[in-house]
Formats: structure tokens, C-alpha cells, sequence
């Protein structure tokens, strides 16, 4: 290799040296500038880095925009916050006469155009004054206020009458006047925006005295319930309660229906019914769907179950004699659709009958129903007892007062029986069986006392069925 060669060599491996480190440097200023941005693996801090990087931008986009003559290029978007900025903090200007610059509030610039450095400020109000030279208020309106003020502001200008030719009014919208109904508890509101005259206004107000009685809900809770009724609500624990509750009342929350059971029992097994009768086994006897398909009438009392559809009469049947799954329930109302006689061993026979009012069955089909069950509860001469059913949260229905009026009439004996207690509160319960006894105190057919109960719980159970269980014992025939 000649001297000459060997030299060129070199040169070209100078050269290349030199142009790779010049790309080098500059690739690991880039590296480290992003380095310092992603190095961070903490996803919160690479945020942080990312967010005070953009602080930095806005803040002090100035000082990068800031020519040699200490001049703004052009407007920068965050100008007004970099001068408040400025303002607390002039070490961010190159110069003292910046930081005066800044103090007054007032930034310099050049517009892309080239034309004049006019202050920011002062510009605009400069346009409002030329607006209002040339009239034009409308749009110095939109100037003064924001966005979405302005927008609203031309919509209600749009706003043209009928025929389109001349402008509404920007009138301001009537507001309704709400008083509250000062006996309602619930949040209805009564609307009373109707402006009257003074006749009219006195005749509304005598209207209003007369009308404003107490709502169904705030009459309910205002019934005071006597200290009788109380505390039997209390001893068979009805209402609504805790699992705690029963736990500490001794009754084994294993079980179901576990108030129907003796308290504080040892065993983990259900004591047995109190009640012979009910101790029988419960064996289906006859359907019947019209009255000439009744079953004669027997030398037993019969006890029959009335109300309306899904009030629980199936499910008490099964509560009483602890025979569930004999007579068949529903949670949808119509299930039972035929009068069904139940004998109880040889003494008392149970009549589970169809349930009246409210039904998923045709208007028809449900009117024949009430029919059988009427003509079964005013003709039958085995019948005893009419246990009328009532759901202690709905209260009774004019079709129960119908069929109450009918046994009056035929002179049944029927006692009511307020069912589903455990979905309510104690104190409803008690205000419930309250009520009922009030309106019901002057039949002469009616059994007193009223009966509560629920077949999940089985509070009551054990109560109705000693009154029951006297029917089988002392009927007479
Ligand atoms: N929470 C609660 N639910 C009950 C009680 N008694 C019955 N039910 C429920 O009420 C629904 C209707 O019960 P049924 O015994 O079929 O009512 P019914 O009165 O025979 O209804 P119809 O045969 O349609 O007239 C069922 O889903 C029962 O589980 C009770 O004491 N408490
Ligand atoms: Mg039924």
C-alpha cells in the first residue's frame, strides 16, 4: 500500500469519525431530552413530568418567543396568564424594561401581517368603540359577554312571531308558584299559579277549606291503635322484624315459618301443633266450579277461606296444618279457580275458595267466580266461618265490603283475618287491624277478635288456629 493511499485512508476515517460523532451527539441530545421525560417507569410521575413540562410551556412560552429586540413574534395563546404570572415573579423576563412591560399588564406585538405592535388590550376595546360608532349593539354584546351567553342572547333575538315579520319581546318566563298541602307528608306539591280575582279568590280559598282533608296515607298514620292491639302485635312478634330479634326471642331462625313454634325450645326439631285438629292430616276432598257440583253438605263444621286473589288463603291452609304443598300457591293472583274442600281427619273440613277482584283471568271468568263464591257463602248451611282475608298493606277493597255486606245479610259468621303482616312495619300492623275493627265494630256478624298473621313467619298461626279449633269442637249442628 503506497503513502498516498495509506493516507486517504486515514482522511476518510477521520471524516466518517467526524460526521458520526456529530450524529451521535446530536441523537443523544434528543435520547437524553426524552430520557429525561420517559425514564420515569412511575406512570404518575411520567404523568407529572408530562403536565409541568406543558405548565412550562404555557407559562413560559414568552421567553422562548422572546426575539433579540425583547419582542413577541406573534400572540401567544396564554399571554394573559403568562403576564398575571409575570406579574408576581419578574425573573422570568430577560430585562428590567420587561418586567416594567409586564407590571402594566400591557404586551407588545407584532401582528403576522407585519403591522404596527398594538397592545392586546387596547385593541379590543378600540373594536368596541368601533362598534358602537357604527351602531351595531348587538354584536358589542356578544364582545362583553361569553359563548354561550351571547348565543342564548341571539336565540331569543331570533325569535320571531307568527307571521315572521316582526320581533318578540325577550319576555322573561312565568314561574309556577308550589305551596305545600300543609296535612300531606308525602312530597306531592299542589300547583297554584292560577291568578284569580278577589270573588274568585275567596270562593277558591272556601273551596279549598272544604277539600284539603287529610290524604289516605297521612288519615292512616294519624290512627292511634289501643294498648290491646298493641301488645298483641308485640307478644306474637307480627310486623316486619329482625332475624336478631326472633334469635333473641328464643325462636329457632333455622326453621321455617319459625314463629310458629314454641319459644325458647331446646329441640331443633318443630314442636308439635297445640291443636288435635290441626294435627290431622289434610287430604283434598272435592273441586267444585258451579253450585251443582257442591259436595253435600256435611255433618261437620265447614271453615272456608275467603278474599281477594293472592291475599294468601292457599298458603294459610298450609301454615295452619304444616302441610305445605298440599294446597297449591302462586305468587300470580287466579290460581285458584275452583271452590276445593279439604277435610281435616273426621272433625272439620277446609274450604279454599277462589279469590275475587283482582286476577289475571278474563272480566267474565273472574265475574263467575265472585258469583260461586257468594252463592256458596250465603247458602251453605255447614259453613261455620268465614275467615275474610285481608293483606294488612292494602287494607280492605270495596269488593271485601261487598262480600262483608252479603254474610250480613245471609247472617255468616266471618272473622277477619289480615294477612303478609310480615311485610310491614309492628306499628302498621296494629294501625291496620285498628282501623278495620273501627269500621267493622258495628256488624253483627263479624267474630271478634280480629287475627293477624303470617304464613312465612308464621306469626299468628298458633292463635288462629285455638280459635279455629273451637268451631270443630263446639259447632253445633
Ligand atoms: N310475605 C308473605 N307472602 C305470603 C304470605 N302468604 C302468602 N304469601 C305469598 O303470596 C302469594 C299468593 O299466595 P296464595 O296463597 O297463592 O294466595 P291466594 O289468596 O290463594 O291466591 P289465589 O288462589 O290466586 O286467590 C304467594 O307468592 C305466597 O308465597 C305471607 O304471610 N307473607
Ligand atoms: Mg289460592
Amino acid at each position: 500500500m503506497s503513502v498516498d493511499t495509506a493516507l486517504g485512508h486515514k482522511l476518510k476515517k477521520r471524516l466518517k469519525l467526524s460526521s458520526l460523532n456529530s450524529n451521535s451527539s446530536s441523537k443523544r441530545s434528543s435520547k437524553s431530552s426524552t430520557r429525561r421525560s420517559d425514564g420515569d417507569t412511575n406512570p404518575r410521575n411520567s404523568s407529572k413530568t408530562k403536565v409541568s413540562s406543558m405548565k412550562k410551556k404555557r407559562v413560559y412560552a414568552t421567553k422562548t418567543e422572546l426575539n433579540e429586540d425583547n419582542h413577541v413574534n406573534e400572540i401567544p395563546r396564554t399571554i394573559w396568564a403568562a403576564s398575571k404570572r409575570n406579574q408576581r415573579s419578574t425573573s422570568s423576563f430577560k430585562t428590567t424594561k420587561d418586567a416594567a412591560k409586564a407590571a402594566t399588564g400591557v404586551f407588545k406585538t407584532k401582528s403576522p401581517r407585519g403591522d404596527d405592535e398594538k397592545p392586546i388590550r387596547k385593541q379590543s376595546y378600540r373594536k368596541r368603540d368601533e362598534l358602537d360608532k357604527n351602531g351595531d349593539v348587538s354584536r358589542r354584546k356578544s364582545l362583553d359577554v361569553p359563548l354561550y351567553k351571547a348565543k342564548r342572547q341571539g336565540f331569543a333575538e331570533k325569535r320571531v312571531s307568527g307571521d315572521g315579520s316582526d320581533i318578540q319581546e325577550d319576555q322573561p318566563r312565568k314561574r309556577k308558584r308550589i305551596r305545600l298541602d300543609p296535612y300531606d307528608t308525602s312530597n306531592k306539591r299542589i300547583d297554584d299559579d292560577v291568578v284569580l280575582d278577589e270573588g274568585r279568590k275567596e270562593k277558591k280559598k272556601n273551596d279549598d277549606e272544604k277539600s284539603v282533608g287529610m290524604s289516605q296515607n297521612a288519615q292512616f298514620r294519624a290512627i292511634q291503635p289501643s294498648q290491646s292491639i298493641l301488645s298483641y302485635v308485640e307478644e306474637n312478634l307480627l310486623g316486619r322484624r329482625r332475624l336478631n330479634e326472633l334469635k333473641k326471642a328464643g325462636y329457632n331462625t333455622e326453621l321455617p315459618a319459625p314463629l310458629d313454634n314454641i319459644p325458647q325450645s331446646t329441640s331443633t326439631e318443630r314442636e308439635r301443633i297445640e291443636e288435635s285438629v290441626f294435627r290431622n292430616k289434610m287430604e283434598f276432598f272435592a273441586a267444585a266450579n258451579v253450585s251443582s257440583s257442591f259436595p253435600p253438605p256435611p255433618d261437620i263444621p265447614e271453615i272456608a277461606f275467603a278474599g281477594r286473589s293472592n291475599v294468601g288463603k292457599s298458603s294459610l291452609l298450609n301454615a295452619l296444618t304444616r302441610q305445605w304443598g298440599v294446597v297449591r300457591t302462586s305468587d300470580k293472583p287466579g290460581l285458584t279457580q275452583t271452590i276445593n274442600f279439604f277435610n281435616l281427619g273426621p272433625k272439620v273440613r277446609l274450604v279454599d275458595l277462589p279469590g275475587y277482584g283482582f286476577a289475571f283471568a278474563k272480566d267474565e271468568v273472574k265475574e263467575a267466580w265472585e258469583d260461586l263464591v257468594k252463592e256458596y257463602v250465603s247458602t251453605r248451611s255447614s259453613l261455620k266461618r268465614v275467615c275474610l282475608l285481608v293483606d294488612t298493606k292494602w287494607g280492605m277493597k270495596p269488593r271485601d265490603q261487598e262480600l262483608i255486606n252479603l254474610m250480613e245479610r245471609s247472617n255468616t259468621k266471618y272473622q277477619i283475618v289480615l294477612t303478609k303482616t310480615d311485610v310491614v312495619f309492628p306499628m302498621d300492623v296494629a294501625r291496620r287491624a285498628m282501623q278495620i275493627e273501627e269500621k267493622l265494630k258495628a256488624n253483627r256478624s263479624i267474630v271478634q277478635p280480629l287475627m293477624m298473621v303470617s304464613s312465612k313467619s308464621g306469626a299468628g298461626i298458633g292463635s288462629l288456629r285455638t280459635a279455629l279449633a273451637k268451631i270443630a269442637k263446639f259447632a253445633k249442628f
